[in-house]
């Protein structure tokens, strides 16, 4: 479960102005740069108080942000078994998943910024969340990187709140609801993709 009830957030502007979000199933908001969809994130996984307004949240959360949580001087597997312990999880399963056998006696420092990705949306997916929090998981990552986090996002089973720039991206995701972020509020409105 992931509610935002009335979200208002004050840096040296208003950055979020009354967000109203219910989480049910897979949501994706999108919107310009600067347009507020990391705040958003960072408010609905805990890691920024709003100025006003409640965040509720129920279950396990998984939370892909922009810079990695994983430690540069550690490989990609005692990186994936420090946080695999800490939620009580194993992580072969979704180092299959993520294509992440054969990079896992890396250095997490030494992986191109793709791989990166990967592995940090390994350590997010760990313990099977019940509820996922990711943003911009497809930017910058190649055709097949992309295709194989589509695949994790669409087999996940229950809310998940994806933030994207570039929405037409995401056409292979099975979304429920797509909100536009503009001016600090969302409005329910589907992208405008030449194929969809
Ligand atoms: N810690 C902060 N202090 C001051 N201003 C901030 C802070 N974090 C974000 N902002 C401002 O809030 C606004 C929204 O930023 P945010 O990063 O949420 O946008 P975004 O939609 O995620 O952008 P992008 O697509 O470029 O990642 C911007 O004007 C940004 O400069």
């Amino acid at each position: 479960m992931l509610r935002l009830i009335d979200v208002w957030k004050k840096f040296d502007h208003w950055v979020l102005k009354g967000v109203a979000l219910e989480v049910r199933g897979k949501a994706l908001v999108y919107g310009h740069n600067g347009s507020g969809k990391t705040t958003l994130v960072k408010i609905a996984a805990g890691l920024l108080e709003p100025t006003k307004g409640r965040v509720e949240r129920g279950g396990k959360l998984g939370v892909l942000l922009q810079y990695p949580l994983l430690h540069p001087d550690l490989t990609v597997d005692e990186n994936l078994s420090f946080f695999a312990k800490a939620v009580g999880a194993e992580h072969s399963h979704i180092v299959e998943e993520l294509g992440l056998r054969g990079y896992l006696h890396v250095r997490f420092a030494h992986l191109s910024y793709g791989w990166r990705k990967r592995a940090d949306l390994a350590r997010a997916m760990l313990g099977n969340p019940d509820v996922l929090i990711l943003d911009e998981p497809l930017l910058g990552l190649d055709p097949s990187a992309r295709e194989v986090v589509i695949d994790v996002v669409n087999r996940h089973r229950g809310p998940a709140l994806i933030t994207a720039s570039t929405p037409c991206d995401y056409l292979a995701v099975k979304f429920d609801e797509y909100y536009y972020i503009h001016d600090g509020r969302l409005i329910q409105q589907r992208p405008q993709c030449s194929s969809s």
